[in-house]
């Protein structure tokens, strides 16, 4: 069907929304205020209104409650409890309504505490719509008799759309039918999720559009938690209301234009009211949303529900389709911000997940104060400062409305609890501040001229008995009904004068206009059957050769299906051999694994061994060094010993060549007289001094010294000394005292039976204990002191007494054990002995050896030793 093209140029209401320098005039951001009723009738109210646009609040300091201060917080409009949700929408968000229909953007979001009735305000109920369904209903109502056919606009995944002809459309509208049939519970779902529009439309309010224009209205919906952006429709089925899956996170961006957007978010077009307020609430179940101290459904996500409205104008000329050029497109937005509600955390008792998002929360809101501040600072000062717009998903998202493209309000919601008063302070005086932020003021809406080369009919007032539905495909085109129209009428007869012929003839002559105009029709009607004939047969030859071409397309694609067909049986084949392969390498790099780790488990185990070889070698060495150094003592001793009984040997020898030089007559058998012990100690009676040992080798005791004075002797029969050995040596008459035992110690005196109590040489000991007449074994306990007295003669004939002292130690199984530590000796010069005789050499080496070997017995005395 040839179209009738008829160049004219039309001016079309399409928003540019470029900025330009020339007329950014700027105007205060608008700030309205909404108090909700308070829930308790008992709880106080910390808040009276001054209408219509003052609040007062009293805050009551904390610590003493009879003092208070009141502050008086100025907005444009201070709406109170009994207000409407249909006059907050009419005062605050239709004029955005309206300018979004004009092709201006808006932002629009509520601001509060928690529980101050934000979403409340925003959302509403399904029986109390709030700003949110009011402003897609009064847009529907206005636009609705100039929608553009659904998926004529396509989004572009970036921030604009592309015009899709109408083939491509209608394909796309096909195919959602399609899936709709095939699918019949996803409809039951969405008339489900429609009934959430049960309290009725929302709102009947209409507004005016240009007519010239058809419109698409597009929808997203997002949250910012925990400073993440989230898609709230993402990959969710029309006829999937309650799936609910894990949101990726998005990223803002910039386009060429400096516009923010979210990338790679869902856009979904909506034909309807009920429908955008369903995918509302598909998007809301997915929404954050916990119980806390303060509200039982508090939000715990900024959420971001954004109209975007497409207009392009109308292709009057081609009928009812919009023009296919992109640049032609006007796209305005109205972004209807739920911000999350600041919250003290110690107030709504918040902990672990739900006090990290109470914290981006309040971080956000943080940065939303601090851009607004700076903002301020910078219109004000003249100064340039940079707003942190990016500390904050929220802001960032934003930044171009507070930059100043588009109008931009708040709505602060109070809740007039006394105990909110604190916080309530702080965000009235944040709202005051942010009035002085000032926002581009709005500019008008510009008139854009299509194209000269875009042919364009004038815009006709249809009648509306005659103008086919826009949806029907009508063959009449517009100067047929126009012709139509525009028919002669009925002259109205005068019956009041019936001289009046004039009526016959005016009648007779409209009725061969009008018989003229039949013939004329009628002519049309032939033409146009007779070009629709033509059409028509052109299109059934089109449709043959249409089929003949499908039937040769089909063969190729069924050709192009096999070879598919071959190649996906090759790709499968390389796949399992590929997949095979993997395995392979998989097995090998598991046994090369284990390998390794085997090897690595040798190399360790064989370091082990190197190492407690080493161990062994370095202790053989220590035995062998110890050994070495035993050994050598040993061979000292054997030594001394050795030459010890070299040297009594040779005085042996000595004594008997005195004896065959003597005689045997002047070797007396008598006593020794008094003069000859007591010989000046070197002789007679040798004190020696001998150097203290510790027998038990635990520990080493100062050296003591002892040395016997007492020179009277008196004789004594060797025959009482031990061994039974028959002596003629007599012993000093009188008594000699050892003086080295300590007065203070108690000691336990062994004097074997053999020693006579009134032997020459023994210690005085003050408190003793004999121990040959011991009866108490707890009498060795008490002892700290042990002495052994020894009387003995030697092979010299010589007379020894030694004391063998030592210190009494309790043992760990409850008796005592005698350690020895020193040695007194006297030794008595046998009468038949020449005075003369040298006794250097045994003093030199010989009685060390001999006390040492003495003193190596300890005696240990059992408690338990009575009871067997
Ligand atoms: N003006 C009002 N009239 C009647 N009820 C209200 C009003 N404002 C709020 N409410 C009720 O108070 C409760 C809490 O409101 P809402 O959830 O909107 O608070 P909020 O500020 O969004 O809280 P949050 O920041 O924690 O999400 C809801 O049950 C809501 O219906």
């Amino acid at each position: 069907m040839k179209r009738v093209k008829q160049q004219q140029t039309v001016k079309s209401t399409i928003k540019k929304a470029r900025s330009n320098e020339s007329d950014k005039e700027k105007h205060p951001l608008q700030v309205y205020c909404r108090v909700r009723p308070l829930q308790n009738e008992n709880e106080s109210s910390c808040v009276n209104i001054e209408p219509p646009n003052s609040l007062l609040l009293t805050v009551t300091d904390a610590n003493r409650a009879a003092l208070q201060r009141q502050t008086r917080f100025v907005f444009k409009h201070v709406f109170d409890e009994t207000t409407t949700q249909e006059q907050v929408f009419k005062e605050t968000s239709l004029p955005l309504v309206q300018n979004l229909i004009s092709g201006r953007n808006g932002l629009l979001f509520t601001y509060g505490v928690s529980n101050s009735g934000k979403s409340f305000t925003m959302d509403g109920t399904p029986e109390n719509h709030g700003i949110m369904p009011r402003s897609i209903s009064v847009l529907f109502n206005s636009i609705k008799p100039h929608q553009a056919p659904k998926y004529l606009f396509k989004p572009d995944r970036l921030i604009g759309f592309d015009v899709q002809s109408e083939p491509d459309a209608l394909l796309e509208r096909q195919r959602e039918l399609m899936s709709s049939m095939k699918n019949p519970k996803s409809a039951k779902k969405r008339d489900a999720c429609g009934d959430m529009m049960r309290g009725g439309p929302a709102s009947t309010e209409k507004l005016s559009v240009n007519e010239e224009n058809v419109y698409s209205v597009f929808i997203t919906y997002i949250e910012i938690y925990n400073n993440c952006v989230y898609d709230l429709l993402e990959d969710c089925q029309s006829d999937d209301c309650t799936r609910v899956r894990a949101l990726q996170p998005k990223i803002i961006r910039e386009d060429g234009t400096k516009n923010m957007y979210v990338h790679g978010v869902d856009e979904v077009e909506v034909s309807t009211p009920e429908e955008a307020v369903e995918i509302f609430y598909r998007g809301q179940k997915r929404r954050r949303l916990a119980h806390t101290a303060l509200n039982t459904e508090s939000s715990r996500s900024h959420s971001v529900f954004t109209i975007r409205l497409v207009q392009a104008p109308l292709d009057l000329a081609g009928g009812e389709m919009a023009l296919n050029d992109k640049k032609l497109l006007s796209i305005s937005q109205l972004s209807l911000v739920d911000l999350a509600g600041s919250e003290r955390t110690s107030r709504s008792k918040t902990a672990g997940v739900r006090l990290r998002e109470a914290g981006n929360i309040n971080n956000s809101l943080m940065t939303l104060r601090s851009c607004f501040e700076l903002l301020r600072e910078n219109q004000q000062n003249g100064t340039s400062k940079m707003i942190p717009y990016r500390e904050s998903r929220l802001t960032h998202l934003f930044k171009n409305y507070f930059d100043g493209e588009g109008d931009v309000r708040m709505i602060i919601c109070v809740n007039p609890r006394a105990e909110d008063c604190d916080e309530l302070n702080h965000v009235l005086k944040f709202a005051e501040m942010s009035q002085e932020v000032k926002v581009n003021r709005i500019r008008p809406a510009k008139e854009v001229q299509c194209p000269s080369t875009v042919k364009r009919k004038p815009p006709v007032n249809k009648p509306d008995e005659l103008v086919p539905p826009a949806s029907s495909s009508s063959n009449l085109n517009a100067s047929f009904l126009m012709s139509c129209r525009f028919q002669q009428p009925f002259p109205v007869p005068d019956f009041t004068n019936p001289a009046n012929n004039g009526f016959i003839t005016e009648t007779l002559q409209v009725l061969l206009a009008r018989k003229e105009k039949a013939k004329e029709l009628q002519s049309h009607i032939k033409s146009y059957a007779s070009t629709f004939r033509a059409g028509l047969e052109g299109v059934f030859g089109e449709l043959s050769s249409a089929q003949d071409e499908s039937k040769r397309l089909a063969e190729s694609n069924r050709e192009k299906d096999q070879t598919i067909g071959e190649l996906q049986r090759k790709i499968h084949q390389m796949d399992s051999e590929k997949l095979n392969l993997k395995m392979r390498c998989t097995s090998t790099e598991h046994y090369l694994r284990t390998r390794e780790n085997e090897l690595a488990d040798k190399e360790q185990q064989l370091s082990k061994e190197q190492e407690a070889r080493e161990r062994e070698k370095m202790r053989l060495k220590d035995q062998i060094s110890q050994k070495t150094e035993k050994l050598t003592k040993e061979l000292q001793r054997q030594k001394s010993q050795m030459e010890m009984e070299m040297w009594q040997r040779d005085r042996r020898l000595r004594k008997v060549k005195k004896i065959l030089d003597n005689g045997p007559m002047s070797a007396p058998a008598s006593r020794f007289t008094p003069s000859t012990a007591t010989g000046n100690s070197e002789s007679d009676v040798e004190p020696l001094r001998l150097r203290n040992r510790v027998l038990a080798s635990q520990f080493r005791t100062p050296s003591k010294y002892t040395e016997s004075n007492d020179d009277n002797v008196v004789s004594y029969s060797a025959s009482k000394v031990g061994r039974g050995r028959e002596n003629t040596a007599t012993i000093p008459r009188t008594y000699r005292r050892s003086r080295s035992a300590g007065p203070g110690d108690v000691w336990l005196d062994h004097r074997p039976p053999n020693v006579p109590p009134d032997t020459v040489f023994q210690p005085v000991m003050k408190k003793s204990h004999p121990v040959t007449k011991l009866t108490d074994i707890k009498r060795v306990n008490k002892s700290s002191k042990y002495c052994l007295t020894v009387l003995d003669k030697d092979s010299d004939g010589d007379i020894e007494t030694c004391l063998y002292k030592g210190d009494v130690l309790p043992t760990p199984s409850g008796g005592a054990q005698g350690t020895f530590n020193d040695v007194e000796i006297l030794r008595q010069k046998s009468p038949t002995d020449s005075p003369q005789r040298k006794r250097s050499s045994a003093r030199n080496a010989t009685p060390f050896d001999d006390v040492e070997n003495r003193c190596a017995l300890s005696v240990e005395c059992h408690a338990k030793k009575s009871r067997r």
